[in-house]
């Protein structure tokens, strides 16, 4: 459900009862759409008047439906028996930026069309079939086309695609629709003669740019704005913070928050390449802390699944990349600021400029029915500043891999409560869409971005020379600047370095080890493991989607040596427990609930202090790594008042007795661990042991729990709780 904000409380799906037909109401109520958002609600009627739409409303407003929701609605509209509209023909082109939204959009279609699928057909040219498919699919003139520009253009040239009887044209994230080096193509679109003269256009975008003022202008014909505005309170939801640090810290910081679980929920780490996803997830890795990575080299099945999982909750973490974008639109930005200062030193020659500019938002209802013919020579400065800037964006050419890719704009990542710049975007818009993947449908989010000073940069060794971040100061005061246009700030964070410094040690040791062949050769691996699975297992999975569950993307990539020792904390660097600092006083209570969870805290803090070994791998550790798991044990034992007794009873002689309780429970860990290589939730649960003391019991192993209960006896009378990862193993072997 979208923000509480932005949905138009007064209206209901069912006022459209006049205007949608009974299908698509009781699919948007299969959707759980019971009210139209703001911009839902202003658009769907203006659209079936046929009227043409510029809709501007922010990230997460129901953009998708306000478009879909009229399309679908017109076309079933044209092949009612009263219109004698069944001949097949291709009536509706939506015009996407990328791949990832042309998926987005078409699984929003499916369900749109839950109760109509006979009637109304859809194509996306951009699925990854095969082009062969693609013909055969056109050839059958699906009455609704979902393409970016460039596969379209391809179409049309080939004459596979024809537009001839084109009712209505969408173009989706207007603002980026260019910046993914579409320009071109949408030029060749409008200019080639592929389009009717007449048609419906809408135009739907998260920001007013330039870009959308050009397209506006070959599109649309006296179009209606729908200009939903944020103010202050609309983006309150999110919470904006920036960082100022070395290169080197962002690792540190990243590290601390990750592992000390700073950040609850899913949070998508962006950075600026590919490379870095790599580096980023090889870093993380040494600390055991899984991660998905997103990038344009991806096959696209994998990056579609990668998403759907992440939402359905599979994975905590990705970190994805969108290189190509922000650098050209950067590079505009710098244009934009190179332009205005080519144009402030020509107002300073020039005493014949006019220094009354035309206001750029007209009223729209006295313009030309005609759409702009796309060569048509610029009219004025701000054409003119455009067309400097789009062919100096032309000059650049466009880059490797996918260009069609992006994962910052527009796509729906569900429940994110963080996204963290750990390389700034460098491009204040680019900032604006990707942290408008959290704080979306009324829920909160945090950004947090880190910013590398110019007098840091390129000092660290060992990560080099991070191109991308050489303008971040730059950047940043554009995106400051803009957040504080929207009513947004941007607070700095401050982070208690003294003790983010006690890791400084072990972020370097991991950082050391993520090596450039080691990141090269970790991306090789990943890009076969994901063709494999993108394009042997497509068939079996289409066959038996279920086992698609079995397909992880976050599986460790290990071209470099894991260090056991840093998957945890150490308990010098842990933050004290409150409660075990204040034992003393609290001890002495009458309150036997307190003295319960001050007696508990306390045993958690003593299982700290086992033998020597033991210090890397104890159980404390791994309580504290997830930061509620110490209050769930309490909570557990709070509701056990048996043990209660059992625990006092054991408490003049509490060393001793939870010495060997921790052995067992680290032992019982380990022999998990190893067995499953994985990294276990652990749900603590106090278990009787054979002497009739009882333990902490760290796993549902039912039948490794026997064996370690097996085992006490024998080890009843030994002192030797070394930590001897070969012992362990030869127990797992032998078991075997
Ligand atoms: N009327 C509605 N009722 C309930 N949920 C809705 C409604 N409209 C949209 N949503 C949900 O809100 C989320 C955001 O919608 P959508 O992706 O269309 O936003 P958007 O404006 O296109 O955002 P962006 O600019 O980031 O692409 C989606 O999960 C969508 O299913």
């Amino acid at each position: 459900m979208p923000d509480a904000r932005l949905v138009d409380a007064k209206a209901s799906f069912t006022d459209f009862a006049n205007i949608l037909d009974t299908r698509v109401l009781r699919a948007l109520a299969d959707l759980g759409f019971a009210k139209p958002t703001l911009v839902q609600s202003k658009a769907i009627p203006l659209a079936l008047e046929n009227k043409d739409i510029l809709a501007r409303a922010r990230t997460g407003s129901g953009k998708t439906a306000a478009y879909c929701i009229p399309v679908v609605q017109k076309i079933l509209n044209a092949k009612s028996p009263s219109q004698d509209g069944n001949s097949s023909s291709i009536r509706a082109l939506i015009l996407v930026p990328t791949r990832e939204l042309s998926e987005q959009v078409s699984a929003h279609l499916r369900g749109l069309l839950t109760y109509c699928a006979d009637e109304v057909s859809v194509c996306n040219v951009c699925s990854g079939t095969t082009n062969h498919l693609q013909r055969t699919l056109l050839s059958d003139k699906p009455d609704l086309v979902i393409a970016t520009p460039s596969r379209a253009l391809v179409l049309l040239r080939s004459k596979a695609l024809s537009l001839a009887s084109l009712d209505t044209l969408v173009i989706d994230e207007a603002d980026l629709i260019l910046s993914y080096g579409h320009d071109e193509d949408v030029r060749h679109i409008f200019g080639d003669n592929y389009l009717p003269k007449v048609f419906q256009s809408f135009l739907m975008s998260a920001t007013m740019t330039e870009d959308v003022e050009a397209l506006k202008g070959l599109t649309l014909r006296s179009p209606v704005i729908l200009k939903l505005e944020e103010d202050e309170d609309e983006a309150a939801n999110l919470t904006q913070y920036s960082v100022k640090c070395a290169e080197v810290d962002k690792f540190l910081l990243t590290y601390v928050i990750l592992k000390l679980k700073l950040i609850k929920g899913k949070c998508i780490l962006f950075v600026n390449d590919v490379e870095r996803c790599y580096r980023l997830k090889l870093f993380l890795e040494q600390f055991s802390i899984k991660s998905c990575v997103l990038n344009s080299e991806l096959p696209l099945n994998s990056r579609y699944h990668v998403v759907q999982e992440f939402n359905k909750g599979v994975y905590d973490y990705i970190i994805a990349s969108d290189e190509g974008v922000g650098k050209s639109e950067q590079d505009e930005e710098d244009d934009v600021a190179e332009v205005e200062e080519e144009e402030e030193e020509e107002e300073f020659t020039s005493t014949q400029r006019d220094t009354n500019p035309t206001p750029t938002e007209e009223p729209e209802a006295g313009s030309s029915r005609k759409r702009k013919h796309p060569t048509a020579a610029p009219s004025d400065d701000a054409e003119a500043s455009t067309s400097k800037q789009a062919s100096k964006k032309r000059k650049r050419g466009h880059k490797d891999g996918d260009k069609e890719y992006g994962v910052s704009r527009g796509v729906d990542f569900v429940d994110v409560s963080c996204v963290i710049n750990f390389d700034l975007p460098s491009s204040s818009r680019a900032y604006t869409h990707r942290v408008g993947r959290t704080a979306r449908a009324g829920r909160t989010g945090m950004a947090l971005s880190f910013v590398v000073p110019s007098e840091e940069w390129g000092k660290n060794k060992v990560v080099g020379r991070v191109e991308s971040t050489k303008k971040d100061e730059k950047v940043f005061d554009r995106i400051e600047k803009e957040q504080a246009a929207r009513g947004s700030k941007v607070k700095e964070y401050a982070f208690d370095m003294k003790m983010v410094e006690a890791f400084r040690y072990r972020m370097e040791d991991a950082l050391r080890a993520v090596t450039r062949s080691s990141i090269k050769e970790a991306r090789i691996k990943e890009l076969k493991t994901e063709i494999l699975n993108s394009d042997k297992l497509k068939v079996h999975f289409e066959d038996n989607p279920h086992d698609l569950e079995y397909l992880r993307h976050d599986k460790p990539l290990h071209p470099t040596r894991i260090q056991s020792h840093m998957k945890h904390i150490p308990k010098y660097l842990l933050p004290k427990i409150a409660a075990v600092q204040g034992e003393a006083s609290s001890s002495t209570t009458d309150d036997p609930g307190a003295r319960i969870l001050n007696m508990l805290i306390r045993i958690l803090h003593d299982l700290g202090l086992v033998h020597g070994n033991f210090e890397e791998d104890n159980v404390l550790r791994k309580f504290n790594q997830d930061g509620s798991s110490e209050y769930r044990v309490i909570d557990w034992l709070a509701s056990y008042p048996h043990d209660t007794r059992r625990l006092e009873r054991t408490d003049g002689d509490l060393d001793m007795v939870l010495s060997k309780k921790s052995y067992l429970v680290y032992k019982a860990y380990k022999l998990w661990h190893i067995e499953n290589d994985v990294d276990v939730e652990f749900q603590p649960r106090m278990l009787p042991l054979p002497n009739g003391e009882w333990t902490l019991m760290l796993t549902d192993n039912a039948s490794l729990w026997a064996e370690t209960v097996k085992n006490f006896d024998e080890e009843e009378d030994s002192d030797d709780y070394s930590d001897d990862e070969g012992e362990d193993r030869s127990t797992v072997e032998s078991r075997r």
